[in-house]
């Protein structure tokens, strides 16, 4: 048998695995990496999160990967260089993380590599017949793996696509077996650069869970401050949107999106939610000289009123439901005033720490949960395609040498 495979077997039948988790999110901020002290499988999944840290990207990475991220024309040679590229660098600042830790490398079962995802496109953003939906996440799991001598999983969104799925959201598969409550109805809400949330229901029925982007969360607000207010990278606490005003015709601008419109579940992206789309929204409502702070303020509304919107028609057939969020969104405070005063049947936004995860670690240590499930895991059905969740195993498994 092959060392690796072996290596692997034996992980997989030790009673926990200690797993690295790493995300690298649609802001760009930088690299979310969670070591995972990961018992059992399937809904018997225990976790206890050892060490999280993020290491802040420098404005050199920023730039490299903002040269390719979420373009439909790019330098081709310059997305085979950085493929490569990001996977060392991924594994270089998971070699740091270790050594800070104090933790050697020969301890650390795998890595679960998101990789950074630098085109999204399901079929029904592209609308091109000949085609599916599709998907590209850079940061090759084999460098990541020759890098830090760990066996690496990367790649997880190509197998769910492949399955019927959009390639995303793939946190429900997490929330399900992590966060699902014989208590209460959850929804959990993820406020990335994306916003998302998923469905969890106190009978733990797998197949009424479900799960779907809602729209921009941070993403346009952040492209705005970074474009006008640099060098602040986002609008900290809320600052600069709190010094505006609220623009009632962008806002109906920027609402008028066919992706609103459309059922649960659906994904999107930064290719859609840009600078672009603002420009042109700001077009139809004849505001191109409106103030700076004002546009932020329009932003931010916006933001908080997609995601109230599909909160409220998530919620719409529910009885008493409890929502948990995570991701930056949750530290800019006007978003979430925004969201609250727009969810009447909403009183309080809890954040996942309630439920034992960081919410800035929420994504890493869903990663790591697929890698846990992709080698101990598969034993339980769970998903259903309508609701865009087909039951797969993810993770493409990548050997140090
Ligand atoms: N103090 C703060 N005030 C306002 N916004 C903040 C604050 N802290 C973080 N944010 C927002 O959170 C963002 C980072 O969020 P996060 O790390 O969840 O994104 P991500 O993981 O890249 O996104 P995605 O989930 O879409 O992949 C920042 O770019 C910023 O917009
Ligand atoms: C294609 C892609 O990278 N999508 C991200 C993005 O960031 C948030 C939202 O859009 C979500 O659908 C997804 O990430 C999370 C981790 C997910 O798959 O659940």
């Amino acid at each position: 048998m092959n060392k690796h495979i072996e290596k692997l077997y034996n992980s997989a039948k030790k009673p926990s695995r200690l797993v690295i988790g790493l995300m690298s999110g649609t802001s760009l901020d930088g690299l979310d990496v969670a070591l995972c002290k990961i018992e059992g499988q399937g809904s018997d999944t225990k976790v206890e999160v050892l060490e999280f840290t993020t290491v802040d990207y420098t404005q050199n990475y920023k730039s490299k990967i903002k040269s390719v991220f979420a373009k439909r024309q790019v330098d081709l040679q310059q997305v085979t260089l950085l493929h490569p590229w990001v996977g060392v660098l991924h594994g270089q600042m998971v070699n740091q993380c270790l050594a800070d830790w104090g933790v050697n490398a020969s301890e650390i079962d795998a890595i679960a590599s998101h990789g950074q995802t630098i085109y999204h496109c399901p079929l029904r953003q592209h609308g091109l017949p000949e085609f599916g939906n599709a998907t590209l996440q850079i940061g090759d799991a084999d460098h990541l793996a020759v890098t830090t001598g760990i066996t690496t999983l990367g790649d997880f969104r190509q197998k769910h696509i492949a399955a019927g799925g959009e390639g995303a959201p793939l946190a429900v598969y997490g929330d399900y077996l992590f966060f699902t409550s014989r208590q209460e109805n959850r929804i959990l809400l993820n406020m990335g650069g994306i916003a998302n949330l998923t469905y969890l229901p106190k009978t733990a029925d797998s197949s009424a869970v479900f799960s779907s982007d809602t729209g921009p969360g941070n993403t346009i607000m952040d492209a705005f401050v970074q474009q006008h207010f640099a060098p602040l990278q986002y609008d900290k606490d809320s600052a600069i949107a709190r010094q505006g005003t609220v623009h009632s015709g962008l806002l109906s601008a920027l609402l008028e999106h066919e992706f609103f419109t459309l059922n649960f579940p659906k994904t999107t992206g930064p290719e859609v939610f840009n600078l672009g789309y603002l420009a042109a929204a700001q077009q139809r409502s004849s505001t191109q000289e409106l103030g700076l702070e004002d546009v932020l303020a329009t932003l931010n509304v916006f933001s908080a009123t997609t995601i109230a919107n599909a909160l409220n028609n998530a919620a719409a057939e529910l009885g008493e439901f409890n929502v948990y969020a995570s991701g930056g969104g949750i530290h800019n405070p006007l978003l979430m005033e925004h969201i609250l005063n727009l969810c009447p049947r909403v009183s309080e936004v809890r954040d996942t720490s309630e439920l034992g995860i960081h919410p800035d670690a929420k994504e890493a240590v869903l990663f790591a949960i697929l890698a846990n499930e992709c080698l101990v895991g598969g034993q339980q059905a769970f998903g259903n395609i309508e609701q865009g969740i087909p039951n797969v195993t993810m993770g493409k498994i990548s050997f140090a040498d």
